[in-house]
């Protein structure tokens, strides 16, 4: 990639002004943007030596932070696609400290060097004055800072170009993506480049948060159904869920006595048990899940048990507490790929693959009752990525956005919701409330949601409502008539089967998020076998399927027979009895292991080859 120079008459204006500046303190406004401005009289009043600066150095870089985690993939990825350009590509923490650095030319790396662009050097404006990294932090936005824009003597050789990584729940500034490169090979491409990349990091603080808030919902609705008689809570960096045994066992005080000493736990490393006397005198036996997203703990699910209870010896069967880890966020730079490739078009978000115009449809639908602030519902089938859909176009146009996701139980439990809170909590930013599967919704949560909709219809902040509802044989579930009237607007999100050219894009995304960093792939029949597949069970159903063919097969090419056996039929299990699947398996094993041939078939599982045919068809074998 040839990167086109910025003209030289531009740099000797500047150099004219940064020359006027040091000497007057004001800058020139014509020749230099307002941002640039600002930072030269902010490195001035900080006392910044421009003939002399030297970054300060710290030896606690959190290397192994969220921020490091969710921007490695991005940045391996820039690297790989951009080997032939001199640059080097640095991230920073939110104190301008470079926790890592991937040098993509060794030539501008010696020159980096020289001043100390390196992890553990801060980069902070008030030290080095204006500069790529600093300024970005600095003024919250995408610089780029060429040659004689920076304010210090040692800098002017290079052009940085530095955008602020927004943790899209939060808003806050997480680190910045900073390029640099010699100033004479600067581009206004790297500037779409780094803003592209910050932009699908931030993607991936966004997915990682989700999925670990996932992972605590999933955990929490599993404890509760297999601990009916228990008090379950879960705990997360935002949510607080509890059962409705919880409310009855235990009082408000003993409640919050529960939730502190969770939070104790969840910062432990090693006990998931633990047993305590609460204020009240009662005695509490505690067993957890700790949900893991990376180095930290995400939030812990536990069963809190009356020591004294009979209920102490029932929920023994419940064993399968520890540690539940959230998987690996995915690579989302797809958008920074095509811009790396030539700036082609692409209309979808950073994470969620599609090509179909359905998907298109249902995104662009979306797209308009969100900037109307509608409160819309969401319907589809299960698992086709009706929150997948809702949060990234949400969060595509609004970065600064935060979303906030509740289910059906937290609903009804109401617990931690307070409506007027949770609308006004943060009057000036773009807030996404969405409720999921409110076909569950009981009288509390329907009453719940009401107040969220009423509370956000009536409030001075940006609150839209989005709901999703599933619909299973083309059949929207039951809502109460009274919610219906909530909403203003519809969209439809598209089953998975009416959109199968976007089923090559998924695989490898969810092969990706299942398998980082794996060679793994799908043989030509394997992936012929799972779109002929009619997925019921949508995107979801997808994932479980490649989840369990990697189990079978860890790396290489996965075959047909690692896929489950139901994937090479076309009639769903729903509607089959456990013996019918049994036997259906059976078919297909004996079919595979006989490459085919239904007579070797039949006399394998001994039965006459009419029959194999009959069956063959009930069961709507194919291949
Ligand atoms: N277009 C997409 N691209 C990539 N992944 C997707 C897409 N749509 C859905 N997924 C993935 O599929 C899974 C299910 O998606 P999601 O939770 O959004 O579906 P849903 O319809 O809201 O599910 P449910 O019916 O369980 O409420 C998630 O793991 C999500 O990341």
């Amino acid at each position: 990639m040839t990167l086109p120079n910025r003209p030289p008459k531009h740099q000797l204006r500047v150099a004219a002004a940064r020359a006027d500046f040091l000497e007057t303190g004001r800058p020139a406004a014509a020749a230099v943007s307002d941002v640039l401005a600002a930072s030269w009289v902010r490195s001035r009043s900080a006392g910044v030596d421009a003939d002399r600066t030297s970054p300060t150095y710290s030896d606690d870089i959190d290397t192994s932070s969220r921020l490091a985690r969710c921007a490695r993939p991005v940045i391996d990825q820039l690297g790989a696609d951009i080997p032939d350009v001199a640059l080097v590509i640095a991230l920073t923490d939110h104190k301008a400290r470079l926790v890592e650095r991937l040098d993509i030319s060794t030539g501008v790396a010696r020159l980096v060097d020289r001043v100390e662009f390196a992890p553990g050097f801060s980069y902070a404006e008030d030290t080095m004055g204006t500069n790529g990294v600093g300024t970005a932090i600095q003024s919250g936005q995408p610089v780029s800072i060429v040659g004689h824009e920076h304010y210090s003597e040692q800098l002017q050789p290079f052009a940085c170009t530095a955008a602020p990584i927004i943790d899209p729940i939060t808003g806050r500034i997480e680190g910045i993506l900073d390029v640099s490169t010699v100033a004479r090979s600067w581009s206004p491409l790297l500037h779409t480049l780094v803003k592209s990349a910050a932009k699908d990091i931030s993607s991936n603080l966004f997915n990682d948060r989700s999925q670990a808030q996932q992972v605590l919902f999933n955990t929490y609705l599993h404890a509760d159904a297999r601990c009916s008689k228990n008090a379950v809570f879960g705990f997360g960096s935002a949510v607080v869920m509890a059962n409705a045994n919880a409310q009855t066992l235990f009082t408000h005080e003993e409640q919050a006595g529960i939730r502190d000493h969770a939070r104790f736990l969840m910062s432990r490393r090693d006990k998931v048990t633990d047993t305590i006397t609460l204020s009240s005198g009662r005695v509490v036996r505690f067993r957890g899940t700790r949900i893991v997203s990376g180095d930290t703990t995400a939030g812990i699910v536990v069963v809190a048990e009356l020591a004294e209870s009979h209920l102490v010896a029932a929920a023994r069967s419940a064993a399968e507490f520890g540690v539940r880890v959230v998987p690996n966020v995915s690579v989302a730079t797809a958008d920074t790929q095509s811009i790396v490739t030539g700036l082609r078009h692409r209309r979808i978000g950073p994470a969620a693959v599609s090509t179909s115009p359905s998907w298109a449809r249902a995104q662009d639908e979306l797209q308009h009752s969100l900037a109307a602030a509608a409160t819309t519902l969401v319907l589809g089938e299960p698992g086709s990525g009706k929150f997948t859909l809702t949060t990234e176009t949400f969060h595509a146009d609004r970065l600064n956005g935060r979303s906030v996701c509740l289910d059906a139980g937290q609903l009804d439990n109401g617990v931690g919701i307070d409506a007027e809170t949770l609308v006004g909590e943060v009057p000036d930013r773009p807030t996404l409330v969405v409720a999921r599967n409110i076909e569950n919704l009981g009288a509390e949560g329907a009453a719940t949601l009401t107040r969220i909709v009423d509370a956000a219809r009536s409030g001075a902040a940006p609150v839209t409502v989005v709901a999703t509802v599933t619909q299973v044989d083309g059949e929207l579930s039951v809502i109460r008539p009274a919610l219906l009237s909530l909403f203003r607007a519809s969209v439809q999100v598209p089953p998975l089967r009416y959109r199968t050219e976007d089923l090559d894009h998924l695989i490898g995304r969810l092969l990706r998020e299942l398998a980082p960093l794996r060679h793994v792939h799908l043989s030509p029949v394997a992936t012929r076998t799972l779109a002929a597949y009619p997925w019921p069970g949508n995107v979801t159903q997808l994932r479980d399927a490649l989840g369990q063919a990697l189990r079978q097969r860890p790396v290489g090419e996965i075959q047909v027979d690692d896929l489950p056996r139901y994937c090479q039929t076309n009639i769903s299990s729903h509607n089959l009895t456990p013996i019918q699947v049994a036997e259906r398996d059976a078919l297909i094993s004996a079919l595979r292991e006989h490459d085919g041939n239904r007579v070797a078939a039949a006399a394998h599982v001994g039965i006459s080859r009419s029959s194999l045919y009959r069956k063959i068809k009930t069961y709507g074998i194919v291949g």
